[in-house]
């Protein structure tokens, strides 16, 4: 048995790692440099005795964030490391062992998501040379949604573009769409049948999971499309980049900064990309971070709506990441939008707190309803150790 996995999620602004032990239920050494490049970047985390501890990094960029990571994780052995890639076109549907010939494949899909792959590839490189000797494999945010049928995955263009460079769909946030559903398929009574799940994080996407297996997802070609999210700014018209390139002579590099640094809760509240900020703001009457939490509320009401069109049957809905498990109101607000899936929301429940392994926070009847937190680090281990011990002489 491999024990323990190190598993390095290596974000846009954070870097996320966690080192974890075969038995589920154990202790696990984890941490999270937050706001990279920012004056109050900072790591904190658990070492290896378990005591918590907070560092301050002011300006750290993503090398050295991960610098003083493996320094910290020193004693502490792992015996293979899996990382977080969000991207892997259409050649990796499966976790894959790294090696050069896959880091040059994954160097080629760098620009399907800019915010992400350079970050993931990077933290690649800086591992392989801090642990030489030790088994390294990719697990793709894409991989779970392998299974989209074309009519979820295909874009109304023209065939070649799909058939020469791979223009479709794609799907993200696959390693924690996969985890909450086999965690809904063991809490849930009704097991393995059709859910909606809403994971609201930084990055936002739903995703309709028919019987454990993703059939369709509001993500597509990059991490742009679907849900408003912190910075990004999901679905708008297509039109938009050619209407800005010759109204205001917009470059395509102006145009991406609009899409996923300027958008989402950030360009609609002008005041936060950080839903907590934004929920005060609104308390406080803010205008802006009031119609920000609006629409994106909106905007994950009728996306579920929307993917409910991909199941046979509506088993139940769950919401997970950030937002998802913390902000009762907007998951309030989010079913309230739903009237027609004849869901009952227990509102007692729904503002308790749901503890870390999850919770019911409906009233019975109808569709159940969930808080899942969000594990993409238990699923990237597992996922790893499930290669390494299958592929292993
Ligand atoms: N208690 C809370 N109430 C409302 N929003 C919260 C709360 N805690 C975290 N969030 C929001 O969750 C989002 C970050 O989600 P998270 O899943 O941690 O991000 P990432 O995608 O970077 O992993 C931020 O918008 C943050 O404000
Ligand atoms: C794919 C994606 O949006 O990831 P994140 O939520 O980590 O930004
Ligand atoms: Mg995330």
């Amino acid at each position: 048995m491999l024990d323990p996995i190190l598993v390095i999620n290596c974000g846009s602004s954070s870097l996320k790692y966690a080192l974890v032990p075969a038995e589920p239920d154990a202790p696990r050494l984890s941490g999270l440099v937050e706001r990279l490049g920012g004056v109050d970047a900072r790591l904190v985390g658990t070492d290896t005795r378990g005591a918590t501890f907070a560092e301050a990094m002011p300006g750290a960029d993503h090398r050295q964030a991960l610098a003083t990571v493996l320094t910290r994780l020193e004693g502490a052995a792992p015996l293979a490391v899996g990382h977080r890639v969000v991207h892997g076109g259409e050649r990796f549907v499966a976790a894959t062992r790294l090696d050069d010939g896959v880091l040059r494949a994954l160097d080629a899909l760098r620009e399907l998501a800019p915010l992400h792959l350079p970050a993931n590839l990077a933290g690649i490189a800086a591992t392989r040379r801090h642990y030489p000797g030790l088994p390294q494999v990719a697990v793709f945010d894409t991989a779970f949604h392998r299974t989209l049928p074309p009519r979820a995955y295909r874009y109304a263009l023209p065939e070649s573009l799909y058939r020469r460079h791979g223009i479709r769909r794609y799907g993200f946030h696959g390693s924690n769409h996969a985890h909450v559903s086999r965690r809904l398929a063991t809490l849930s009574g009704t097991g393995n049948g059709g859910w909606l799940i809403a994971h609201l994080g930084n990055g936002c996407s739903a995703c309709a999971v028919w019987q454990g297996e993703s059939v369709d997802t509001s993500m597509g070609l990059t991490p742009l499309e679907g849900l408003v999210m912190g910075t990004r700014s999901g679905d708008v018209d297509p039109g938009l980049h050619s209407h800005l390139a010759r109204r205001l002579g917009w470059s395509l590099a102006r145009i991406d900064r609009l899409l996923y640094h300027e958008s989402g809760l950030l360009g609609l509240s002008g005041l936060s990309h950080d839903m907590r900020r934004l929920e005060q703001a609104a308390a406080e009457h803010h205008e802006g971070a009031r119609l920000a939490i609006e629409v994106f509320c909106y905007r994950v009401a009728k996306a579920l709506a929307a993917l409910s069109c991909a199941l046979p049957r509506l088993d139940g809905i769950a919401f997970t990441g950030g937002i998802g498990e913390h902000a009762a109101a907007v998951r309030a607000s989010v079913i309230a939008q739903l009237p027609h899936f004849g869901a009952r929301l227990d509102a007692a429940a729904n503002a308790g707190t749901v503890g870390g392994r999850g919770g019911r926070i409906d009233a019975g009847r109808g569709p159940e309803l969930w808080v899942i937190p969000a594990d993409e680090e238990a699923q990237i281990a597992a996922e790893t150790r499930r290669l390494l011990e299958t592929s292993q002489p």
